[in-house]
Order: structure tokens, then C-alpha cells, then sequence
């Protein structure tokens, strides 16, 4: 038995009158068990798509959706319910009963599983404590934030103990902060329970500091894929660009490069070679476990061209200020 997710030659085609729409077109993915993988992608990717081929709420044209190694897309409809409670989900809106307290809540998809009462009752003490509401299970949604509803939203997609928990956009409706804390908990209740993770996004800032690996959607295919330190030490990629965000200059002489903190030796060395270089200031930061350098460069205007090449060459991650690229 394979665990995790697991996605084999994943097709969509939406026939449509003017034509077919290929939302997935082809779609090979593997996430083991106890990891946390981020989909990104522009609007109209696929990423919807393909979450609902996971959670099996859409029929693949063709290809194989495995959880924990069964198969979600060949599920019958008594299958299906069972396959569906391995599968927990968390969304953007966290859509709770306003009637209800967080407690109720968390313990409705318990009800519907028809779980006697007072291991109801003890299974939702132990979510809200899993996700930081010891104390707070009578209050109702208007009385939280909305760090603490999808608290509540978190704990109802653990309530029956899943083996995948699919986010989707879980934190586009919260300021930086609240994502910050919702995202450690996310971390958190993957390191508590072992629980696999799969996070639809378009925040890049969401990949960095939570997810262990990563997929760009673009058209319906993975167009790049890999563990966050590797393709963030890929030369060049669109993935490796959006996730060293350095700050951008407007200032001709000086160009920020980035580069992963193990090649500091070779990357000085180049430096010292290029004509017309000079480090005017540096730091390290750790993204995604992966420490990573950052330089602010000195260059000469009359050796600007050759010198971003030669920087470039040498495998640095280069930042320019927009149209200052030809001056
Ligand atoms: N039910 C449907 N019928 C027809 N076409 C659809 C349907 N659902 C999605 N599509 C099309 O499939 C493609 C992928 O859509 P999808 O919603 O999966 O993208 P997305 O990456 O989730 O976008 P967004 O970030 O905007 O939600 C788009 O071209 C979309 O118009």
C-alpha cells in the first residue's frame, strides 16, 4: 500500500459547447505521507480542479487519484463516504453554523458519523486543544477572530481523524500575522498527528514558510516540482525567482542576488573575478528550512551588462529594478 497522495496520469476535460476545456491535462504527483505540499498556480490552472478530483466531488476523464492507496476515483458510493472521511477539508471561507458554538461545530461531522455522545464530547476537547481553543468551545462565530474561526474550521476537518487534510486557500482571507499562526498550526498538526497536507495557494509567502515541497500548475500540467530546497536552488525558474523575493532596487549601481548559503565559498570566489563588482551589503535567512544568502551588489555602470551576465553565470539569483536591466 502506497500512503499519501498519489495522482497518475490525472486528465480533466469540461466539454463545453464552444469547445473542450482541458483543466487537468496530465497530472503525475506523489506526496507521502506526513508531508506538506503546495499547489500554486495562476487562476484558471487547474488547481480547483484538481483539488476536486482529490476529495472525488469531480470525475477524472482518465488517469488514478490513490489516498492511502486506495482509489478515489473508481470509489462506489458506499466507498465513497468512507474514502471522503479519510479526506478533511479547510477553505478560504471557513463557513461555520453561526447558531452553533465552536464546540457543536467541531463536533457536527462526528454526529453525522453517528459517534455516541460523550466520545463526542471527548474527541472535541481534544481538537480544541490540538488548535489552541482550550477553553473557548462555547463560544459562538461571532465571538472569534477570524484566526480563531478557522481555528474551529481546522478542528472540523480533524474531527474524524483524517489522512489528507486539503487546504484551499486557507489563509487568503487573514492578515500576515493571523497567516503566520495558522500556518504554524498547520505545521503543527501535521508534526502532532502525521496527517498529509496538501495546500492550494496563490501566495508564494504560504509555500515558503510552510510547505516541504511544491508544484507550479500552469494550463493543467506541473510545469515544476521538487522539494522547496531544491528548486529554490534551481538557476533560472519562475519557482526560484517567486520565492526569493528580494527587494528591488532603483538604483542602477546595485543589484540584489541570492543564492543557498552552502555555495557562499564559490559565490565570493566568482564575485572576486567579475570586474566591476563589489558586496556592499549581505545577510542570510532560512526559508523553508533552506538557508539562503543575500548579497547587495556594487557595479560599475560602464561594466553593468557583462557583470549581471558573469553574476548569472556563476548561478546567482539576480535582481534588477524593472527597465534597468539594459541601462
Ligand atoms: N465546471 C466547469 N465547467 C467548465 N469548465 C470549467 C469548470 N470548472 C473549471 N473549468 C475550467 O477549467 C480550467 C481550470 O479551472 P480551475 O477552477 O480548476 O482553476 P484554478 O487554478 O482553481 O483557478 P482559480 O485560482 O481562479 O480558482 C479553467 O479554464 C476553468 O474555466
Amino acid at each position: 500500500m502506497t500512503d499519501g497522495i498519489v495522482l497518475t496520469g490525472l486528465r480533466k476535460v469540461y466539454p463545453l459547447r464552444g469547445g473542450d476545456v482541458v483543466a487537468l491535462d496530465g497530472i503525475d504527483l506523489r506526496v507521502p505521507r506526513g508531508a506538506i505540499h503546495g499547489i500554486v498556480g495562476e487562476s484558471g490552472a487547474g488547481k480547483s480542479t484538481l483539488v476536486r478530483c482529490v476529495t472525488a466531488l469531480e470525475r477524472p476523464t482518465s488517469g488514478t487519484v490513490l489516498v492511502d492507496g486506495e482509489a478515489v476515483d473508481a470509489a462506489g458510493e458506499r466507498d465513497l463516504r468512507r474514502v471522503r472521511r479519510r479526506i478533511g477539508m479547510v477553505f478560504q471561507q471557513v463557513n461555520l453554523f453561526d447558531a452553533r458554538t465552536a464546540a457543536e461545530n467541531i463536533a457536527y461531522p462526528l454526529r453525522i458519523a453517528k459517534v455516541p455522545a460523550a466520545r463526542r464530547r471527548e474527541r472535541v476537547a481534544e481538537l480544541l486543544d490540538l488548535v489552541g481553543l482550550a477553553g473557548r468551545g462555547g463560544s459562538y462565530p461571532a465571538q472569534l477572530s477570524g484566526g480563531q474561526k478557522q481555528r474551529v474550521g481546522i478542528a472540523r476537518a480533524l474531527a474524524a481523524d483524517p489522512s489528507v487534510l486539503l487546504c484551499d486557500e486557507p489563509t487568503s482571507a487573514l492578515d500576515a500575522a493571523t497567516t503566520r499562526q495558522i500556518l504554524a498550526l498547520i505545521r503543527d498538526v501535521r508534526d502532532r498527528v502525521g496527517v498529509t497536507v496538501l495546500i492550494i495557494t496563490h501566495e508564494m509567502s504560504v509555500v515558503r514558510e510552510v510547505c516541504d515541497s511544491v508544484s507550479l500548475l500552469d494550463r493543467g500540467r506541473i510545469v515544476e516540482h521538487g522539494p522547496i530546497g531544491e528548486v529554490v536552488g534551481r538557476h533560472g525558474t519562475r519557482l526560484a525567482r517567486e520565492l526569493i523575493p528580494l527587494p528591488v532596487t532603483a538604483d542602477s549601481t546595485t543589484v540584489e542576488a541570492a543564492f543557498a548559503v552552502e555555495h557562499t565559498g564559490e559565490v565570493f570566489r566568482a564575485i572576486g573575478g567579475i570586474d566591476g563588482v563589489a558586496v556592499a551589503a549581505g545577510t542570510v535567512e532560512t526559508l523553508g528550512g533552506v538557508r539562503v544568502g543575500r548579497l547587495r551588489l556594487d557595479v560599475a555602470p560602464d561594466r553593468r551588462a557583462a557583470a549581471l551576465a558573469a553574476l548569472r553565470q556563476a548561478g546567482l539569483h539576480v535582481t534588477v529594478a524593472p527597465g534597468e536591466e539594459a541601462a
